[in-house]
């Protein structure tokens, strides 16, 4: 079954339909990128699946279950997380608190137990530093954990980034344009990180990238956005030559 599913999916902006009928669905563990020229839609998808904006039709189904209307706090509980165009860190925290703070949603002691430092404060936030840690390793990153946010490389703040999203323990990832400035040796790594988050944490990602080297080498299922609606969708081979897709590319240019 899959893990996120969208059904006519809308949404006006005044006059403007800036979405319509889009339907796609994710299952565990599969990478899907979202394609499409500026202004075709692809960021206000993930602004209706995170619930920044509601939509005017159509539901998102989360495990079955329809999330819209939910808060953003409970469809991060629930297991979307996503990560945005430009950077969003505590830039004056260290690597690591920027980990730990993204976890705190998932902490069980009480209040009263943090004030007083009791154990099963002490015991969770070991567990949550050890967590933290381990997060930070997958992304080669444990080597900074005491250093600020701001003083990480762009490439690796970005990691850090992916890293805060998946502190949430998500079923979905999605990634805004994740290899948005980046170097081509940063790019390269971007991808071999994101393969192997897919691998250890079984998180499906939806991701948005204009790098259509980055979309062709590591998404099984393309889906192309234009003008708010699906004009394509398949494998990077099927996509690529789609006349359609070529169309609203060059129309683009
Ligand atoms: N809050 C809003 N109010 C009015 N119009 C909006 C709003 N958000 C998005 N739009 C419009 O919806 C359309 C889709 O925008 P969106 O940002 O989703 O495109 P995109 O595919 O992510 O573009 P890009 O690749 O440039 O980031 C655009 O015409 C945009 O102007």
């Amino acid at each position: 079954m899959s893990v996120l599913e969208t059904k006519n999916l809308g949404i006006a902006f005044g006059g403007l339909q800036a979405l319509e009928d889009v339907h796609f669905s994710i299952n565990e563990g599969e990478i899907i990128g979202l394609i499409g020229p500026n202004g075709a839609g692809k960021t206000t998808v993930f602004n209706l699946l995170t619930d920044v904006y509601m939509p005017t039709q159509g539901v998102i189904e989360l495990d079955g279950n329809n999330i819209v209307g939910k808060k953003t706090y409970q469809i991060t509980q629930n297991g979307i997380a996503r990560t945005f165009q430009n950077i969003r860190l505590f830039k004056d925290a260290t690597v690591i608190d920027n980990v730990k703070i993204a976890m705190n949603s998932q902490m069980k002691y009480s209040v009263l137990a943090g004030m007083f430092r009791l154990p099963s404060y002490r015991r969770e936030e070991k567990a949550v530093s050890k967590r933290a840690h381990e997060l930070l390793e997958v992304f080669n990153l444990d080597g900074y954990a005491h250093d600020s946010a701001k003083n990480l490389p762009y490439g690796k703040q970005r990691k850090l980034e992916i890293a805060r999203a998946l502190a949430t323990n998500p079923k979905v990832l999605l990634l805004d344009e994740p290899a948005a400035g980046m170097n081509p040796t940063e790019t390269m790594e971007l991808m071999e990180t994101i393969m192997l988050i897919r691998d250890k944490f079984h998180v499906a990602i939806l991701l948005i990238e204009h790098d259509m080297n980055f979309v062709m080498g590591i998404c099984e299922h393309i889906v192309v956005l234009d003008y708010g609606r699906i004009i394509a969708e398949g494998t990077a081979e099927e996509v690529r030559s789609d006349p359609k897709v070529i169309a609203a590319y060059l129309g683009g240019e």
